[in-house]
């Protein structure tokens, strides 16, 4: 390995720098992401010089074909037999709810504000599944007037309300319980969310699971349908998954056994990883689809159960990797003995999960080809913190300079929308690219819009 060239003062990193800086790992990028012969990149066919001009930095890049694809990719892989469930919270407008709806999948859900857009964007209500952990009652009422195919409860005070909701509505409400199967996944803590000691769900262990079930079955305005497990989310191994599997199929025996019905439906929620850096390596949804299929069949086989209807949720593993976030470089600041920090014209307030979560990113020089020494960066936001970190440590040219265009890959998943307006930021716009033109799908804030809540 060549050890990388150090810009004046920096420190080799124990990472070593890739061989070759201009080059762009598709397990990283978007599909339609290339560098011309000019050694400018482009998105679907369109120069990022030219996306900059026209809309500004930073923006978020969307590959639309890309996003279908992978809509399709886990609708074909999990068949006729299941449904798939974008999980709307990784990222929501009303164009992609469009697509997904033309796609033929299914949308979870949760929040009122999820709940419109949806709406808004045209999919059908009883193809949405309404998540939460704390759904107001008006959230609840809302849901259950739209139509939605079915709410996930989370707790008894819900069960109340929304059987109340469906009763004053003169409906009958499909629902699911929201279980906690005990499961350690092998991720960041704050997303990790089928061990015991958290707040979503209701404890297998602890027999709460069993007494959900016992109160929907006594209720007429209710029809449980089936349990739900999310284990948690940027998940590589598959192994918590099938230990999920297992113990919803117990529990679905357990229900059998004790009240003589057999619940149609299981939902193994989302969690699969993505590659952020071309170190991970993300599970295909062939892979996923077979996994699931098998354990299930086996363990109802096993309990005497006729299979039920299998759904997932992924939001990160269809979204994620088909948007980059393009930046302006703003300063190169070489820190003696240290390394050099390269400042962009956003930061934590358009994404947020280097400094909430640790989360790895890449990043490549897009707006040209340099054929410099590379030199060990970390990519900073313009924010008044010193946690405002886009990417911890990462190689660029070492003739980066102010002016030149640096994009992050992999940020179309809890990007936008965990996007804040810290030191009065203005949110980035969502850019479609498709067939080589682009389009905006969510505009850029304002300022206007900013004192459009300030009522002072
Ligand atoms: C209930 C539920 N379903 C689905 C998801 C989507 O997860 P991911 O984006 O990791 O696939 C989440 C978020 O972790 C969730 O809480
Ligand atoms: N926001 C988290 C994922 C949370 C998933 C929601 N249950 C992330 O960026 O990784």
């Amino acid at each position: 390995m060549t050890p990388p060239a150090q810009h004046p003062g920096t420190q080799p990193s124990e990472a070593a720098a890739p061989a070759d800086l201009n080059a762009l790992d598709d397990k990283v990028w978007s599909r339609g992401v290339r560098r011309g012969d000019d050694g400018v990149v482009s998105a679907d066919g369109i120069p990022v010089t030219r996306i900059a001009e026209e809309y500004g930095t930073p923006a978020y890049v969307m590959d639309e074909a890309d996003f279908r694809a992978r809509c399709r990719a886990w609708k074909d892989a999990f068949g006729p037999g299941a449904d798939v469930y974008y999980a709307g919270k990784a990222f929501l407008s009303r164009a992609l709810v469009r697509w997904l709806t033309e796609e033929g999948l299914h949308l979870d859900v949760c929040s009122a504000g999820e709940l419109a857009t949806a709406l808004s964007g045209g999919m059908p209500p009883e193809r949405i599944g309404y998540h939460g952990n704390n759904k107001t009652s008006d959230e609840i009422d809302r849901a259950v007037h739209a139509g939605v195919g079915r709410i996930v409860v989370d707790s008894f005070q819900e069960i109340a309300r929304v059987a109340h909701a469906a009763h004053r509505r003169g409906v009958r409400q499909k629902v699911q319980i929201r279980v906690t199967v005990g499961v350690e996944a092998h991720t960041h803590e704050f997303i990790a969310t089928a061990h015991e000691d958290q707040k979503f769900g209701f404890s297998l262990a602890g027999g709460q699971a069993a007494e959900a079930a016992r109160r929907i079955l006594g209720l007429d305005s209710l029809e449980l349908t089936g349990v739900h497990s999310h284990i948690g989310s940027q998940i590589f191994d598959m192994a918590g998954f099938e230990v999920s599997a297992r113990r919803v199929v117990e529990l679905l025996a357990g229900i059998r056994d004790e009240h003589g019905v057999e619940l149609p439906e299981i939902d193994l929620g989302g969690g699969l990883g993505i590659a952020y850096t071309p170190a991970d390596d993300p599970r295909e949804p062939q892979e996923v689809a077979k996994r699931l299929a098998e354990i299930v069949t086996h363990e109802c086989e096993n309990a005497a159960l006729a299979t039920p209807r299998i759904s997932v949720e992924p939001g990160r593993a269809i979204v994620g990797p088909t948007t980059f976030t393009l930046y302006e470089v703003g300063t190169v600041k070489p820190l003696e003995g240290l390394r050099t920090y390269v400042s962009v014209d956003g930061g934590m307030s358009d994404n947020i999960r280097t400094a909430l979560y640790d989360a790895e990113y890449s990043v490549s020089l897009v707006s040209r080809r340099s054929d410099a020494e590379p030199m060990l960066v970390r990519v900073v936001g313009k924010h008044c913190e010193s946690g405002d970190i886009v990417v911890r440590d990462a190689y660029l040219p070492g003739d980066l300079a102010a002016g030149d265009l640096i994009a992050v890959p992999a940020t179309g998943a809890y990007c936008r929308s965990l996007a804040s307006n810290y030191n009065h930021a203005l949110k980035p716009p969502v850019l479609a690219v498709r067939d080589g033109e682009a389009r905006v799908i969510v505009r850029r804030e304002t300022e206007e819009d900013l004192f459009r809540l300030d009522v002072g």
